[in-house]
């Protein structure tokens, strides 16, 4: 058989790929089968999201497959982290999906740590400190319904189950819990016993790769489905994302995976959790094939998709970047890691006031709230990668840019320009493609990771950008040092 079945869905839109092996050409082929739209929505002040649209979504795009011709596959999913389902003893959800950006987490890790250190967590888990940790998550959800659950399953474990009827909570998402021991790979009990959680209130904990079982006999009746094997993937869309990534070299390249979030990181053997790495808030998220990403969220694309959410306007990210190159460059600064920017009301206003709070102007159309996003992730990125080189010991030589954000022309050049470094940009659907490449490799059809990877290189177009000098970014890196001190002391220049 030579259909393999990608169900990836990001924070901001869902699709379902099907690939296609090509051994002669040393090449794989993706055809999207369906694409749909994501989101959380806010009810009774709580932000959730819609998992049984979600499901539906996959169930169409299956259906979809099915009339293509496709009548076997295998199929893997994947989506964002943290995010969970509680289930009672009948496999019935307890509580809908809350989504990470719900502000129910603020006083959440203050709160815990007063209970364990932050240095003896992280010593433990390796994971960066974010709000929305699935650890901080559970420690402020209500303790009756997290007692009546009986398995506590990651967004895609959940998505498996409904599928297959099979519980598991897959390794490289489980990993963004923030509960997992980096010693001993099992559940931390200090950490569960800190929640009051039982080990069996989670599943097996399982590796890419497995054989999972099935699409449930009733489910493919009743909407006309294909056969398909369900495939564990790196059922976290970053770590399929990693595997996607088309590198060809050894130990001196980095990746971003620029979607909704940019994580940028490198792929390592071994978790690296000093406390230097925690000071600089680095995870250590496990990956495909016992490796891990040691990498940073940083605040990314997110933050262009509220301003245009915001504008209301029909306006595309390619027309957002035209208006971008119009606009006279580093005008408008702003530290996109504030997490004053991980779900504010209005973006727009809380740019406008970053800039006015550190003696900017205000960026006042879309096009200067555009370049300031653009320039201030590059420097942000810049930043990053300079941490990550001293953390590490490592240089970095090449920075492969995959997903969406790979289309965006401005800000992989600026990337390139600002840290002085050659990018490489694509795949777009770097996530889908590492989730197929690892039912391929499960299949027994490619030999790992090497190989598929010098089959992504031949397959999809990846644009160079080399690094061009920058006039005046002596005095650019000095603002940029100055608005990020102001804004940490809260005081305008
Ligand atoms: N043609 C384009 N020009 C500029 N930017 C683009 C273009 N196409 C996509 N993007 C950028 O890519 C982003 C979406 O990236 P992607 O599709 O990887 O995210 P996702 O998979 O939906 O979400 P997640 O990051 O949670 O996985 C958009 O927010 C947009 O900024
Ligand atoms: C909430 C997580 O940090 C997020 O899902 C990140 O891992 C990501 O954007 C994956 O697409
Ligand atoms: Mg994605």
């Amino acid at each position: 058989m030579n259909n393999y079945i990608a169900v990836d869905i990001g924070a901001s839109s869902g699709r379902l790929v099907m690939g296609t092996l090509h051994k002669d050409s040393e090449q794989i082929q993706l055809q999207e089968i369906h694409r749909f739209s994501n989101s959380f929505t806010e009810k009774e002040e709580h932000d959730y999201w819609d998992v049984d649209y979600l499901f539906m979504e996959i169930v169409k795009g299956l259906q979809k497959v099915k009339k293509e011709g496709v009548d076997a596959c295998t199929l893997g999913m994947d989506t964002w982290a943290v995010d969970y389902v509680l289930l009672d003893d009948n496999g019935k959800r307890i509580h809908e999906v809350y989504a990470y950006r719900d502000k129910r987490t603020k006083e959440a890790p203050d709160k815990l740590h007063r209970k364990i250190s932050r240095s003896v967590v992280y010593s433990k888990t390796g994971i960066q400190e974010q709000p929305f940790n699935t650890l901080y998550q559970l420690y402020v959800h209500d303790s009756n319904q997290l007692q009546r659950a009986d398995k506590i399953m990651m967004v895609p474990d959940y998505l498996y189950y409904r599928l297959t009827g099979k519980l598991m909570n897959e390794m490289t998402n489980a990993s963004t819990m923030q509960l997992l021991n980096l010693d001993t790979r099992e559940f931390d009990e200090d950490l569960l016993e800190i929640l009051n959680l039982r080990r069996s209130q989670f599943a097996e904990l399982t590796e890419p790769g497995v054989k999972l079982g099935r699409i449930l006999p009733e489910l493919q009746r009743e909407y006309d489905l294909p056969d398909c094997e369900l495939i564990v993937v790196p059922t976290h869309d970053t770590a399929s994302a990693v595997v996607g990534v088309p590198a060809q070299t050894h130990g001196s390249w980095a990746y971003i995976s620029s979607g909704t979030w940019s994580l940028l990181g490198v792929e390592r053997p071994s978790p690296l959790n000093t406390p230097e790495a925690m000071i600089a808030n680095y995870t250590n998220e496990w990956g495909a094939y016992g490796t891990y990403r040691f990498l940073k969220n940083i605040m990314g694309l997110w933050m262009i998709q509220e301003v245009r959410r915001e504008t209301q306007e029909d306006i595309s990210f390619a027309e957002l970047v035209e208006l971008a190159l119009r606009e006279e460059p580093f005008r408008y600064l702003v530290y996109c890691n504030d997490n004053r920017f991980l779900n504010p009301s209005s973006m727009i206003q809380e740019i406008r006031n970053y800039c006015l709070e550190t003696g900017q102007p205000s960026p006042d159309t879309i096009g200067k709230l555009a370049r300031c996003i653009f320039d201030s992730l590059a420097l942000t990125y810049k930043d990053s990668i300079q941490e990550l080189q001293k953390l590490t010991d490592q240089s970095i030589e090449t920075l492969h840019i995959v997903g969406g954000g790979a289309n965006n022309e401005l800000l992989c050049q600026l990337t390139a320009d600002v840290a002085q470094v050659e990018v490489l940009a694509g795949p777009t659907e770097a996530t889908a493609l590492g989730n197929i490449i690892v039912q391929i490799i499960g299949s027994g059809q490619l030999h790992g990771l090497e190989e598929a990877r010098r089959f992504v290189g031949n397959s999809f177009h990846i644009k160079k950008y080399k690094p061009q000098p920058i006039q005046g970014m002596d005095d650019i890196t000095s603002r940029w040092e100055q608005i990020k001190a102001k804004a940490k002391a809260n005081q305008p220049i």
